[in-house]
């Protein structure tokens, strides 16, 4: 018995000796440091996800402040914090060749859905990078317009049943933007609009919400990389992952049998399937690989989760800000209303021309940044310029919401204040310290068509309808730890008052 308790006793030791050797990491290499205590490492917050990322990682800025960088513990892995916008800038632009990946999860061949553009690294991510980036060229978009204002159309109605209403604006707007990608990307009639309770829709939602199951595999896996075709990381179900491969199937099939040539996402995939092997038109990837049925689907997944998600969100959280100032919405109704007079109708022309409503959706995505915090990992050490030595496999954190929120670089950060990317004071404004898209080779892919629909969406609400605050609008909104982007933590609930 004593010896089998002195094993045990003697394993757990060894286990958490071996546990918090890493933490001294940082001191070893002279780096300034957020201290950890096993076994979540520095804040149990970023492993738990109680607590809003962005806000966890601030007080670390702000208690580290004015380091430029700062090592910090998730677990028992050393991740680096930079929060320098100098070093920032080298490391998503300057020298991204080494800080090409996310190093998110590591990929299995089992969870096939996951085989998209945001996780993927290495020479896969680099070639369909370069394959899908004409998606959403401006000439596209503006074929595309159609389609938004046929959407928009839908949307107006509906907004008309809810007049004087109290309404959860996240929900309405998700709907609108779950129809806009659906038929822009993929050709589907899937009216969300009206018929809210839409199987592709509710895959999308329960894509990006992080369950407890799926931290634990995060966790286990980013500490045991090995694991990973052990535990593959569902943030769908199998059935849900079945079911969006036979649809992409289906489509696939009857475009080709019926000639049906649309010049959307579906196509530009099409062909890359027709194509055969990836890479093998001179293009110097190192190892070709195939176009699957199975990886179309897991970028059409991508597709429409990024699609419909982000684009409502900043949408709910302008016409949030909007109920609370307005005399802001007052100026942008005034020049949404003359600039379509101007234009005869809402055109993609129309969209362009209103500058103040760009720096409403600019100060809402400084304010509520989608993404909290853009990681990337060190692919080959490097020396940068600005002195700082990054080992291979570093795990980098570009805290955003951080900076966003930082009164060194936007002054009352609380404010809602959209003259900050007035033509006067955009300039101003420090590069790299505003992230909303991220930046550099891997920023987002979808950024024209995502502000497109997001200003589609307010200019429709805007047209017919004023929003204000009602008693149970939060004020202050706080946002929630449950979503992988940023996301109030209870309904966003406002007034809709007919304009005429
Ligand atoms: C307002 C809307 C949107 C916001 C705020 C947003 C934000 C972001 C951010 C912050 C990133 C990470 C960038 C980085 O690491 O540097 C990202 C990546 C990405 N976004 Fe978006 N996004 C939006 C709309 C869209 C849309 C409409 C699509 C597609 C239809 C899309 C598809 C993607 C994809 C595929 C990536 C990964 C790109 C890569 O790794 O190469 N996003 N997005």
């Amino acid at each position: 018995m004593f010896v089998a308790t002195a094993i045990v006793v003697g394993l757990l030791w060894f286990f958490y000796k071996n546990w918090v050797s890493t933490y001294s990491y940082w001191k070893k290499r002279g780096v300034p440091f957020y201290p950890a205590k096993f076994p979540y490492g520095s804040d149990p917050n970023l492993v738990k996800f109680k607590e809003y990322r962005g806000y966890t990682v601030d007080k670390m800025y702000r208690e580290l402040a004015p380091e430029p960088m700062f090592g910090i513990f998730v677990l028992r892995k050393p991740m680096l914090v930079v929060r320098d916008p100098e070093i920032i800038q080298h490391i998503l632009t300057k020298e991204f060749s080494h800080f090409r990946d996310r190093g998110i999860i590591k990929l299995s061949d089992k969870d096939v859905i996951n085989h998209h553009l945001f996780n993927l690294d290495g020479e896969r991510w680099r070639a369909l990078r370069i394959k899908l980036t004409p998606t959403f060229t401006s000439g596209r978009l503006k074929t595309m317009f159609p389609l938004f204002v046929s959407c928009a159309e839908s949307f107006s109605s509906l907004l008309l049943s809810k007049v004087d209403s109290k309404v959860d604006i996240k929900e309405l707007t998700g709907r609108f933007t779950a129809d806009v990608i659906s038929s822009c990307a993929f050709g589907l009639d899937t009216d969300v609009i009206n018929h809210p309770d839409n199987k592709l829709r509710n895959i999308g939602i329960e894509g990006i919400k992080l369950k407890f199951l799926m931290k634990l595999k995060i966790a286990i896996i980013r500490l045991l990389p090995g694991l990973s075709s052990l535990l593959p990381i569902r943030f769908i179900s199998v059935e849900d992952e079945d079911y969006i491969i036979k649809l992409i199937k289906n489509i696939v099939e009857q475009r080709e049998k019926n000639a049906i040539v649309r010049n959307d996402f579906i196509d530009l995939l099409i062909q890359l399937k027709n194509k055969g092997n990836l890479g093998d038109d001179g293009q110097e990837f190192e190892k070709p690989f195939e176009m699957t049925m199975e990886l179309m689907a897991a970028q059409c997944f991508v597709f429409f989760i990024a699609g419909f998600e982000t684009s409502s969100s900043v949408q709910s959280f302008c016409l949030y800000e909007l109920a609370l100032h307005q005399d802001i919405q007052s100026r942008l109704i005034k020049e949404i209303d003359e600039t379509i007079e101007k234009n005869g109708s809402l055109t993609y022309k129309a969209v362009q021309e209103m500058e103040y409503l760009d720096m409403v959706i600019s100060e809402t995505s400084r304010k509520y940044p989608t993404v909290p915090t853009l990681v990337r990992q060190c692919t080959k050490s490097v020396t940068l310029s600005t002195g700082q030595n990054i080992e291979k496999d570093t795990m980098i954190i570009i805290p955003v919401w951080s900076l966003h929120h930082d009164s060194q670089y936007f002054m009352d950060p609380d404010k809602f204040d959209p003259e900050r990317f007035s033509k006067e004071n955009r300039d101003s404004i420090v590069p790299y310290t505003y992230l909303p898209f991220g930046e550099g080779p891997r920023m987002c892919i979808g950024m024209r068509f995502g502000l497109l629909q997001t200003k589609v969406g307010v200019v429709t609400l805007l047209r017919k309808f004023r929003v204000e605050p009602c008693e149970e609008t939060n004020i202050p909104l706080v946002i929630g730890g449950n979503s992988a982007t940023t996301a109030s933590d209870k309904p966003i609930i406002i007034k809709l008052i007919a304009r005429y």
